[in-house]
């Protein structure tokens, strides 16, 4: 396992990790996530010994990595794909890496033929897509049959079937035993991947926790009714002392109450449903909700900067523009006019 205890790290006046502590434990994926800036490479870094701990500790099957003898057999990682060397062909940059960590040659066939690229394995990296220098480094990260993972974005750039395998791989080294650890910034992936959640903002631990907890604790579950005779569902809901309310788009909503019992309600007053679903937030909205005050650039949706001050939220909600709402707005509108 991988286990930090108070981590910290500071670069002048920016404290880039903080207080950091928690275990990454075996068996399960777990994932690593935070808005950007939040300190989650700085972090991969202190683990590999890659960057020093202004305080704090962390370490690896309980040593220092640097007390390990050939690394590479107890921890494999993929930081950086851009970082080998460009003039090497796949095959070399991994036999240096294998001969340096005393792991066997053949272990170097192997990796190429898991990761796919031993049709191009005497060809050199600089040639590499995005996604092929993505699979040798994680080649790299296999190389020594390590117990221990970490990721840094591994699904960067690689195509949908690429995706599908790193996700595989990913689940398979955790079904037999390994520890994975691995940082994203897609959701919709890591809600698939990621059995354990580590969070992160501004350096600081925000959760450490299972998914399922992650998402039930960060957001709101309620059931979605909708009927062709609305007005029969709201008194139904009333008369059984139910709060419910009414979405944008014509259906009902309602909190705390299970789905079987609406619909067995709903069956006894011989109400038509058209549609009666649990509704459980994403990964993602929990993830924007937690780390919400923690991040640091923060972008615009490519409004004007008038308009967005300028629009009530009522209009804007319904979705028209408000009273003081530029007219034909978008950025450059104005200049084009002024240009025209
Ligand atoms: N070598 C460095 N010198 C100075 N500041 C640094 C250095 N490395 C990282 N930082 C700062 O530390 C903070 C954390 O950076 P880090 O790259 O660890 O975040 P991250 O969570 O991995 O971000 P992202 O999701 O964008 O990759 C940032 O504010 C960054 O600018």
């Amino acid at each position: 396992m991988i286990e930090l205890d108070g981590l910290t790290k500071r670069y002048g006046e920016k404290l880039a990790v903080d207080h950091l502590s928690f275990t990454v434990r075996p068996g399960i994926v777990t994932g690593f996530l935070g808005p950007n800036g939040a300190g989650k490479s700085t972090t991969m870094r202190m683990v590999l010994d890659l960057d020093n701990p202004t305080a704090g500790t962390v370490r690896i099957g309980g040593k220092h990595y640097r007390q390990l003898k050939d690394p590479l057999r107890y921890v494999g990682a993929l930081l950086d794909a851009q970082a080998v060397h460009g003039g090497r062909s796949a095959y070399n940059h991994l036999l240096c890496l294998a001969q340096s960590n005393g792991i066997p040659r053949r272990r170097v066939g192997e990796v190429l033929d898991t990761v796919g690229l031993s049709t191009v394995a005497t060809q050199r990296s600089k040639g590499f897509s995005l996604g092929m220098g993505q699979r040798l480094g994680i080649a790299a990260a296999l190389l020594g049959d390590p117990e221990i993972l970490m990721f840094d974005e591994p699904v960067n750039g690689l195509d949908p079937e690429g995706i599908h395998w790193i996700r595989t791989v990913m689940r398979n080294l955790a079904h037999r035993g390994r520890t994975v650890f691995v940082s994203s910034h897609l959701m919709s992936e890591m809600a698939l991947t990621a059995d354990h959640l580590v969070v992160i903002g501004q350096g600081r631990l925000l959760a450490d926790t299972s998914m399922a907890d992650f998402i039930h604790q960060n957001s709101r579950s309620y059931v979605r009714m909708r009927s062709p005779e609305q007005e029969r569902l709201r008194d139904m809901l009333h008369g059984a002392g139910i709060r419910a309310m009414a979405a944008g788009d014509g259906s009902l909503e309602i909190d705390g109450v299970p789905a079987t019992r609406l619909g067995e309600l709903a069956a006894r007053h011989q109400l038509v449903l058209h549609e009666l679903s649990p509704q459980q937030a994403s990964l993602e909205e929990a993830f924007m909700r937690l780390t919400a005050e923690s991040v640091e650039y923060h972008a615009h949706d490519g409004e004007p900067p008038a308009a967005r001050s300028a629009v009530p939220a009522v209009a804007a909600a319904a979705g028209g523009p408000g009273p003081g709402a530029p007219q034909g707005g978008g950025w450059g509108a104005d200049w084009q006019r002024k240009g025209s």
